[in-house]
């Protein structure tokens, strides 16, 4: 048997991160592949049992709370395993993540690389650590309408680097424009 490998899917909000999960997960469908797909609890935005873009587009998933929880749902047939807002959970994702590649499947993963505060949340950096390929997505910044936004402004709310929300909070920057935004603000 072969090891599986891990896809990591990265990047600022709204940068297409669960649409590029969604694309993977259809062409295991299409092709008759056994999947499972999760996403941590925390994220209540839409419901539980789906993950969902911006655009709408939505795919059933498992809500966990633990990593370790995604172990107890495998049934030993899986080729794909897929993991959306990995960024809220815990580092033990990391053993989990490695145990299912071992085993011979292959782990998808998305979630946010770097905070509001450009912070790098740690679980993904681990994770892209050990990724077989790493898909850096790119958002329209909200400031100057170029492709190159790469990270997060938050323009309420508290200093919480862990706080649910959407454009109510977060728009999608490029480097120049959210320095400038935090000169202003700051
Ligand atoms: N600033 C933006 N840049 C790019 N897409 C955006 C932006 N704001 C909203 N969108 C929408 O968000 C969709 C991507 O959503 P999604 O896959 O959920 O991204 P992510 O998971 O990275 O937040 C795009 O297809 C587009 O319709
Ligand atoms: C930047 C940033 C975001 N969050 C939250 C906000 C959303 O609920 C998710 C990200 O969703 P998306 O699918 O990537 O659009 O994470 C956060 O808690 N902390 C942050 O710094
Ligand atoms: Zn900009």
């Amino acid at each position: 048997m072969n090891s599986g490998s891990l896809v990591v899917i990265v990047g600022p909000m709204y940068s297409g991160k669960t649409s590029e999960l969604i694309s993977f997960i259809e062409i295991y469908t299409l092709g008759k592949k056994k999947i499972k797909v999760f996403k941590p609890k925390i994220d209540y935005r839409y419901n539980n049992t789906q993950i969902v873009s911006h655009s709408k587009s939505a795919v059933d998933a498992i809500a966990i709370t633990k990593p370790k929880e995604i172990l107890t749902y495998l049934q030993g047939n899986e080729n794909a395993v897929f993991i959306d807002e990995v960024q809220f959970l815990d580092e033990t994702l990391r053993e989990v993540v490695l145990q299912m590649i071992e085993s011979g499947i292959d782990v998808y993963c998305a979630g946010l690389d770097l905070s509001f505060k450009a912070n790098p949340f740690i679980v993904t950096a681990l994770l892209m650590a050990h990724a077989d390929n790493i898909i850096k997505k790119k958002a329209v910044c909200h400031e100057c309408g170029e492709y190159r936004g790469t990270l997060t402004y938050k323009f309420v709310g508290n200093g919480d680097e862990i706080d649910i929300g959407g454009f109510d909070k977060y728009i999608a920057v490029c480097r120049d424009c959210y320095l400038k935004l935090k000169q202003k603000n700051e």
